[in-house]
C-alpha cells in the first residue's frame, strides 16, 4: 500500500463560526489539524482583542477531549479599530493577523472597510509591529464583473496600499486567479497567497453547467480553467509564498438550497483526502508537505508542527458522509466529483 507522512498540517484559513455550528464543525479541523487561522467574520464580528479572547475560549471549549489544537485568533478590520488594541493583541500573542473584508465582499462582512484611508492608522501600526494582514481580495464596485473582481482589487486597491506601505506583511487569501498568482510571484517581498482546496479541484462549470449547483458556490467565485490550473501549479510548486488554507466555510444546507444561496463550501472533513489526489495528479505528492504543514508556518513565523500524519491510499475509494449533522442543521460535505483513495491514518 502507498503511503506517505508529512508533519501535521495547519488550516491557515478556517471559519469556524459559534455556537452549535462551532460544536458540529470542529472535529472535523481537531481530528488532524494542530493549527488554524480562525475567521472573524461571526455576527457580530470579532473586532476587539477581548471579543477574540472570548471567541478563543469557546473555541477550546468545544474541542472534543483528546484533540490537541491551537486557534490561531485574527480581527475583523473596521474603520474604527483601534491600532494600540491591535498592538496589544498582537503583543499579548493572542492575535496572529487582522483581517480586512471589503464592505459587502462576502458573508457577514457589511460592517468591513468602505474608505481605506480611514483603515490606515492601524495598518501603519501593523506595518511596525510585523502583524500580518489577511485580504479578502476583491472589489465590490457593481460596476465590476463578478469573476473580475479579484484582478480589479488587485490593481486599485492591494497594489496601491502595498506601495504606500511596502513594510506591511500581507496574505492574499483564497487565490483564484491566474492574475493573484502572478501577481504574488512578481512581489519583492511581504507578499503571500493561500489556496483554498475546492480551487484546485472545480472550475465555474462545476457551478453551473447542468443545473444551479449550490454547494459549489463560494466568494471567490471559482474561475475559468486556465485559473484553476494556474493555483495547481502554484500549490505544487514548493514556492513558499502559497500555502493551504480551506477556506472551509460551513452553512446549513437551507441557506444555501434557496432563492438567495449563502456562499462558503465545506472541506474540513475530506480536505487531506483531496489534496494528496491532487497532489498525485500532478506527479508531486513530495510537496504535499510544504503546502500544508511548511510554507504557512514558515510565512506567519511559526515553527512546524513536530507531529507527523500518515495519508494511505486504499484499494477501495473512501466514504466521507454526503453531509454532517450539526446542532444547527446538516451541512452538505464538499464532493470533488471523483472518487477519493487517500485516507489520513488515524491517530493511535
Ligand atoms: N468563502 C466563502 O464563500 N464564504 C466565507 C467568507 C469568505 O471567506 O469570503 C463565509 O464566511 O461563508
Ligand atoms: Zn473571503
Ligand atoms: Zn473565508
Amino acid at each position: 500500500m502507498q503511503s506517505i507522512t508529512i508533519r501535521r498540517p495547519d488550516d491557515w484559513h478556517l471559519h469556524l463560526r459559534d455556537g452549535a455550528m462551532l460544536e458540529g464543525v470542529i472535529a472535523d479541523t481537531s481530528r488532524t489539524f494542530a493549527r488554524a487561522i480562525i475567521m472573524p467574520n461571526l455576527v457580530p464580528p470579532v473586532v476587539t482583542t477581548s471579543d477574540a479572547a472570548a471567541y478563543r475560549e469557546r473555541i477550546l471549549k468545544a474541542l472534543p477531549d483528546g484533540h490537541r489544537f491551537q486557534p490561531l485568533m485574527t480581527l475583523y478590520l473596521t474603520e474604527h479599530t483601534s491600532p494600540d488594541d491591535v498592538e496589544a493583541g498582537a503583543e499579548s500573542g493572542l492575535i496572529t493577523a487582522v483581517k480586512l473584508y471589503p464592505a459587502g465582499a462576502t458573508t457577514n462582512s457589511h460592517g468591513g472597510v468602505r474608505d481605506m484611508e480611514k483603515a490606515m492608522p492601524v495598518l501603519e501600526r501593523m506595518a511596525k509591529i510585523g502583524l500580518p494582514l489577511c485580504v479578502h481580495g476583491e472589489v465590490t464596485t457593481p460596476d465590476v464583473d463578478i469573476f473580475d473582481r479579484e484582478a480589479v482589487f488587485i490593481d486599485t486597491v492591494l497594489d496601491p496600499l502595498r506601495r504606500r506601505l511596502p513594510e506591511l506583511k500581507v496574505t492574499m487569501e483564497h487565490v483564484t486567479t491566474a492574475d493573484g498568482i502572478d501577481y504574488i510571484k512578481a512581489a519583492k517581498g511581504n507578499l503571500a497567497g493561500s489556496i483554498t482546496t475546492h480551487h484546485l479541484i472545480i472550475n465555474r462549470n462545476a457551478i453551473l453547467v447542468g443545473g444551479i449547483r449550490p454547494h459549489y458556490y463560494c466568494l471567490p467565485v471559482a474561475k475559468r480553467e486556465n485559473h484553476r490550473l494556474a493555483l495547481r501549479a502554484a500549490a505544487v510548486s514548493g514556492d513558499p509564498r502559497f500555502f493551504l488554507g480551506t477556506d472551509s466555510a460551513p452553512h446549513v444546507d437551507p441557506l444555501k438550497e434557496c432563492a438567495c444561496g449563502c456562499a462558503g463550501i465545506y472541506t474540513s472533513i475530506n480536505t487531506m483526502s483531496c489534496l494528496a489526489h491532487v497532489f498525485e495528479e500532478e506527479g508531486a505528492l513530495d510537496k504535499l508537505e510544504a503546502f500544508a504543514s511548511l510554507n504557512g508556518p514558515a510565512w506567519y513565523g511559526f515553527q512546524p508542527n513536530e507531529e507527523r500524519i500518515t495519508l494511505a491510499k486504499q484499494a477501495e475509494p473512501v466514504v466521507f458522509p454526503a453531509k454532517i449533522e450539526t446542532g444547527a442543521g446538516p451541512v452538505t460535505v464538499f464532493d470533488p466529483m471523483f472518487p477519493l483513495r487517500w485516507q489520513v491514518v488515524p491517530r493511535a
